[in-house]
């Protein structure tokens, strides 16, 4: 069965999909995945080990893998991406088969105020790779995104607006 109530939030690292994705499943009551934690649950090993032992193109397959499967569970949820998931499409195809994405669009300056890099294998050895991966990507979270939200403010000011939206979409797909 085609599960159309997940929500997906997309957006530059650091921009919020983790934090807000787990606040906004708890406010809904309904199920959260973070794709990088369900990754590395799977293959028992970090990110960064997994980027550094195997690279990044063997990483977009399993989460491609992992996108796929948690999709087609037959329960709303709210799935958190790594930043770099619009960068292959197929995996695109299946998150937008099978729900709404909301692109979170918080501003550089205001990520580089506060962004730990350590977990971060792009990012880890030079944080201003961010503004690269912001010119290479802002076009497709554009495009991909049913919806945009901006996170300038505060946490729960961004909560609010995900918390609106999110309901509208739900109320539409019952
Ligand atoms: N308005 C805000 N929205 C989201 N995160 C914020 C905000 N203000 C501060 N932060 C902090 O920024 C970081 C966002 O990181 P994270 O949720 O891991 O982002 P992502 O999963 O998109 O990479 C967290 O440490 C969070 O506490
Ligand atoms: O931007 C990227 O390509 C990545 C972002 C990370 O997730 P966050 O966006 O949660 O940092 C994680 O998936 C991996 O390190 C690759
Ligand atoms: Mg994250």
């Amino acid at each position: 069965m085609v599960m159309m109530k997940n929500i997906v939030l997309i957006g530059l690292p650091g921009s919020g999909k983790s934090t807000l994705g787990k606040l906004l499943a708890d406010e809904l009551n309904c199920t959260y995945y973070d794709m990088d934690c369900v990754i590395e649950d799977n293959l028992n090993q970090s990110i960064i080990s997994i980027f550094k032992d195997k690279g990044e193109a063997y990483f977009r397959e399993i989460e491609y893998n992992v996108a796929d499967k948690i999709t087609k569970h037959n329960q709303a949820s709210v799935i958190a991406t790594g930043g770099g998931v619009v960068t292959m499409q197929k995996t695109m195809v299946v998150l937008k088969e099978n729900g709404y994405t909301i692109f979170l669009n918080r501003p550089l300056n205001k990520i580089y105020a506060d962004i730990e890099t350590k977990n971060r294998p792009l990012l880890r050895d030079n944080i201003f790779r961010l503004e690269s991966l912001y010119n290479q990507r802002i076009h497709l979270y554009r495009e991909y995104a049913d919806y945009i939200i901006d996170n300038n403010g505060e946490i729960n000011n961004c909560l609010d607006k995900l918390i609106e939206v999110s309901n509208k979409i739900l109320l539409a797909n019952t």
